[in-house]
């Protein structure tokens, strides 16, 4: 059953500009560069528009679309300028660029790019810190000297405390990419100190003038980037942007330019965007802009029958195209951690009276994991192989979810949802990236069916996904089809006869027991701490916690949990409820 896709194919018109990256104002030999390490031919629109202003000193705020080239529009100019000090610059002159990612993942990804195209220019000396490392070694590393530096924000605050040997009196350009997230990770203070101390932020200019350099002739540049931006960011951009220019935020947008046919900003200054009174550049309701080949779906599926038919689903896109790769997005570490398991583990058929090993993997796809919880070491090894991979499934936390680039990725199922909506614009971001084609699936319980106009605020509207369909198009092995008039999806027969296999399979392996346990409470935990607009929809106390037993296909509700997570989630719902009874009493008082 062929899944419709989005018929809006993309042209390359609409995805790269009709220049050149050198009549961009690109030094020749980066232009070269490009081509050869990265085999990038033409700037894509965002490159177009954000390079020019960015090689002009302008502080910028970019706002693309996911997958639309964000990174390089950042890193070309800076490049562009560094490669032309005269003399060279040299690893003991410190830090010239800060880019700052809110994930580890992301940190290596900006590095190995960076480092492809540094190739030619190899004084220009790059590197990271990031939280999981050894500290003695950044220190090392950051004590020789590190030229452009991509770092996570906690672990940079760290060593602007405590390594003297920290050199930035030669920093040039401060970089937000992924603005929004790095603020919604709560990082905002840290952000505030950081801008402090390296005298990037308006009011602190007095730190500016006490940083002498040879090079300290030149302005600092501060640039946001990101695909989502909220009222945080707003609030960074006051604090960190000195008359920018707006990119990306307006629809009226400029029809490109080159380089020389560029005259003054290409859109309009941030004033004039927010007006006088300087309201919100991104209002909370503010529309998101996603690829436009993009295919988004949601299924309604009932809490009991969710583990079944994403099963099952996975299992008919890798029969449909053997070979391709697809991102699920969970809520919690745990609940990776036993899906992964179960994935790769559970056979298929259970009962047949084949031998052992004839049984089939019940998804015969490579399966990779990735969260929080897992050492630098595996993150990052699994990052490079899922990129590898010709066809993979990745089972990821939302520490996949933002700027990481997965070449090939056609399909992203988002099994636990995402919160924000801005979550859910950067998760299906990673697919139909650059042109490409690429479809997401959203997992609804019918009780949080409102969170479709939640998204709809914000431009995303999605299409229904034809599940029962799609189940019929398995013959549960051995178990006759029930010819009757096809009731609900609990009572599919194929539903009912995986979700039994499932049941089986889970109770007699202690092991994944104990995971599907811990996913269970883990996943519970998390429901509960939806925020703002989104409780409304997210119900902690509606969830029915038999059915939710079923999603991780126990045959009991876990008690083996430690008392305290019972306890905890009693007293939410008591707390809930309480809440809800004040809130009628007063609504009663007033009516
Ligand atoms: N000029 C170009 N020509 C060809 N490919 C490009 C060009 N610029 C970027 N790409 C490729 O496009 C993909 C997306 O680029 P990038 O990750 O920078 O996008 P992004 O806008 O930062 O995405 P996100 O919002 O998810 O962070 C990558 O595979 C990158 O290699």
């Amino acid at each position: 059953m062929e899944v419709k896709k989005s018929s809006s194919k993309v042209s390359s018109e609409e995805v790269f500009a009709s220049c050149s990256f050198s009549s961009l104002g690109l030094d020749p030999k980066l232009c070269d560069q490009l081509k050869e390490r990265l085999g990038y031919e033409v700037p894509t629109l965002v490159q177009a528009q954000a390079i020019p202003l960015i090689i002009s000193g302008r502080h910028v705020l970019v706002n693309a679309a996911t997958g639309t080239g964000k990174t390089l529009a950042y890193l070309a100019p800076v490049i562009h300028h560094l490669q032309k000090y005269d003399p060279k610059i040299d690893r003991s002159d410190g830090t010239f660029a800060l880019v700052l990612v809110p994930t580890r993942e992301l940190c290596m990804q900006v590095l190995e790019i960076l480092q492809k195209i540094l190739h030619r220019f190899h004084w220009i000396v790059p590197g990271y810190i990031m939280g999981g490392e050894k500290r003695s070694k950044e220190k090392a590393r950051l004590r020789k000297g590190i030229s452009i530096l991509v770092a996570t924000p906690g672990r940079l605050l760290d060593h602007l405390r405590n390594t003297s040997s920290f050199l930035y009196k030669n920093l040039r350009w401060v970089i937000f990419d992924e603005a929004d997230r790095i603020l919604e990770l709560g990082f905002g203070k840290d952000i505030e100190e950081i801008l402090d101390i390296l005298g990037s932020r308006q009011q602190s200019a007095v730190a500016k003038d006490d940083i002498t350099s040879r090079y300290s002739h030149f302005q600092r540049q501060n640039l946001l980037l990101s695909a989502t931006l909220n009222e945080k960011v707003n609030e960074l951009a006051k604090i960190s942007l000195e008359n920018p220019v707006l990119i990306g935020l307006n629809d009226k947008k400029v029809q490109l330019k080159s380089f020389h046919e560029h005259v003054g900003p290409v859109e309009s200054d941030l004033e004039n965007e927010m007006g006088n009174s300087g309201e919100s550049l991104c209002s909370s309701d503010k529309e998101f802009k996603l690829p436009a080949q993009l295919a988004q779906r949601y299924v309604k599926v009932p809490c009991g029958a969710r583990l079944v038919v994403l099963l099952s689903i996975l299992k008919h896109l890798f029969e449909r195209e053997a070979s391709q790769k697809i991102v699920v997005f969970f809520s919690t570490c745990d609940a990776v951690d036993f899906h992964y398991s179960l994935a790769t583990d559970f056979q298929w058929p259970p009962n047949s009276q084949m031998e052992a090993e004839f049984r089939q993997m019940f998804l015969g796809c490579k399966i990779f994991r990735s969260h929080g919880k897992m050492d630098n070491e595996k993150r990052r090894a699994t990052f490079q192989a899922f990129k590898a991979e010709k066809s993979a499934l990745l089972l990821s936390t939302d520490v996949a979810a933002r700027g990481l680039d997965f070449p090939k990725v056609r399909y992203i199922i988002q099994y636990d949802s995402p919160g924000e909506a801005a979550e859910y614009v950067h998760r299906v971001g990673r697919t139909a990236r650059l042109g490409e084609e690429g479809e997401s699936l959203l997992f609804l319980q019918l009780l949080e069916i409102d969170y479709l106009q939640d998204l709809e605020k914000h431009g995303v509207v999605l299409g229904e996904y034809p599940l029962l369909k799609m189940l019929d198009g398995f013959s549960a092995h051995g178990i006759k089809k029930h010819v009757k008039n096809l009731v609900t999806i609990e009572r599919h027969h194929w539903v009912l006869s995986l979700q039994k296999a499932l049941e089986t399979f889970i109770s007699t392996t202690p092991r994944i027991k104990k995971l599907a346990q811990n996913a269970f409470w883990s996943w519970v935990k998390a429901y509960s701490t939806h925020r703002g607009e989104l409780k409304r929809i997210f119900v902690v106390q509606k969830l029915h916690l038999g059915h939710v037993t079923k999603s991780f296909a126990l045959k009991e509700q876990p008690s083996l949990v430690s008392k305290s997570n019972q306890k905890e989630f009693k007293k939410r719902k008591r707390d809930e409820k309480q809440k809800g009874i004040s809130k009628k009493r007063k609504f009663a008082k007033k009516s």
